[in-house]
């Protein structure tokens, strides 16, 4: 892989900590997409010849999928911020070393689906977090399918696997709702014989099956009630495409509820992707009576886009139905933290996911509300916040984040809104997704410091 690789001017380690400010106010554009700009790599290395991508997210976990993508034999170089040019030669070889993809569940998984459908032995490695998450839900069905692999205790990395040009097509029902879990199999399928069907009782993010036929696939996604079918028959040689990474609404949720907690705010992320299977979040913030408006930002690569404004305000305490979970799965630590400054209590349900993300992050958000003076009830797969209302929450902690990005980030969040400062023991993980974010929050007013 060629490019100077980009360190974000913010990046940083160890502690920090955000004071309550009086108002947070701008216009900004939404941080690129984490979850397109890995498919958008590893669709272009499938593909046989050069494609090109714009405006793609240069955080570590992306970065570490660009990383193996080279590894696996796709020339990729970085052409200028955001702009990429990746030569796929149309299969993979073997790669001389384990492929580390770092922090990064969404690459370690899909690269296990795409590279299974060629002959080749790779090792698959990451970091303490990524290692203790569990892969035995990509590597069950990929067996299935024909797969030979190897994993450490429990179904966890380093994991060896041995794919092959030979595969069976399947018909998939996973028992967990996950986007890495369909996609792992759906990438597989580009190279069985066959249909391959993946059957969601609810729908998760689909950015994989949209992406898929920009590059020639024979892919399709079909909506059924609250869930999804989609389809791939096996077989075509994927042709290079050029795309444009649409803005992250995970990200993007970040400045936009810090506005909402902090008196007299008024924020906007401009072209923030509004996937019906991402933006339960907003559905929530509405519920909760957040004074938000969103006008048509247009389209890119099959997505489309909004700018989102939100003002400050009261909110109030509501019920969130476990069958959301599936669309704002990532937003459930930043949520809990709007929560505190609401009135009333929120309870959210169905989250027994969050245990096997970077952190547990059902039990790592209730004790960053606890550190913080708010009132909670944590379930096996339940939180309940009672809410101090918008000028209530004490703040005054120190969080631990457990190396998780989105806690991190919450916390800060927290802090910008919160009596008394909060702070972190650790924001270096904040680069896996958001490498701008405290450039973002800075040009908006925000003051977060070191220690
Ligand atoms: O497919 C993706 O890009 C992702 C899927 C989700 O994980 P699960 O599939 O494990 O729910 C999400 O948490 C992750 O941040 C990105
Ligand atoms: C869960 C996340 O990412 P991943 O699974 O790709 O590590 C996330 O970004 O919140």
């Amino acid at each position: 892989m060629t490019h100077a690789t980009p360190t974000p001017s913010s990046a940083a380690n160890g502690p920090k900590t955000a004071r309550p400010v009086n108002a947070l106010k701008g216009r900004l554009q939404a941080a690129a997409d984490k979850s397109c700009s890995h498919r958008a790599l590893i669709f272009s290395a499938l593909a046989e010849g050069q494609s090109r991508i714009e405006g793609l997210l240069e955080s570590e976990d992306v970065l570490a999928t660009a990383g193996a993508v080279a590894a696996l034999g796709a020339k990729v170089e970085r052409e200028g911020p955001g702009a990429w040019r990746v030569i796929g030669q149309g299969r993979w070889p073997s790669p001389a070393q384990p492929l580390d993809l770092g922090n990064s569940g969404t690459g370690v998984r899909l690269l296990m689906g795409a590279a299974s459908r060629f002959d080749l032995k790779a090792e698959f490695v990451g970091d303490e977090s990524l290692s203790s998450r569990p892969m035995a839900r990509v590597l069950d069905p990929l067996a299935r399918m024909g797969v030979k692999s190897q994993a450490s205790d429990g179904g966890r990395l380093p994991v060896t696997l041995r794919g092959s040009n030979h595969l069976d097509p399947i018909d998939y029902t996973p028992p967990v709702a996950s986007a890495q879990v369909k996609s792992a199999i759906l990438l597989a399928g580009l190279g069985a014989q066959g249909e391959t069907i993946v059957r969601e009782p609810r729908a998760t993010r689909d950015h994989t099956e949209i992406m898929a036929p920009v590059y020639g696939a024979d892919m399709s996604v079909e909506r059924e009630g609250a869930g999804l079918i989609a389809r791939v028959r096996g077989g075509k040689t994927l042709t290079p495409a050029n795309v444009s990474i649409p803005g992250d609404p995970s990200s993007a949720a970040f400045p936009l509820t810090a506005a909402l907690v902090t008196s007299d705010s008024e924020v906007t992320i401009t072209g923030v992707m509004t996937n019906p299977a991402r933006f339960g979040l907003y559905q929530v913030l509405k519920m909760m009576g957040a004074d938000i408006g969103m006008t048509s930002a247009g389209e890119r690569c099959g997505e489309q886009l909004v700018d989102i404004r939100v003002k400050s305000g009261a909110l109030k305490g509501v019920e969130v139905p476990a069958e959301i979970a599936p669309s704002m799965i990532d937003e459930y630590p930043i949520l809990s933290v709007i929560a505190a400054f609401a009135d009333g209590v929120t309870v959210m349900k169905g989250l027994a996911e969050l245990r096997a993300k970077e952190s547990d992050r059902l039990a790592a958000s209730a004790a960053l509300l606890e550190a913080n003076g708010v009132k909670i009830e944590l379930g096996e797969d339940s939180l309940s916040v009672h809410g101090c209302g918008k000028d209530g929450v004490p703040g005054g902690g120190r969080v631990k984040t457990h190396h998780d990005h989105r806690l991190a980030m919450s916390a800060l969040i927290m802090g910008c809104g919160a009596q008394a400062p909060v702070g972190v023991d650790d924001v270096s993980m904040i680069a896996t997704s958001y490498p701008d974010f405290f450039d973002h929050m800075a040009a908006l007013g925000a003051e977060i410091s070191a220690g």
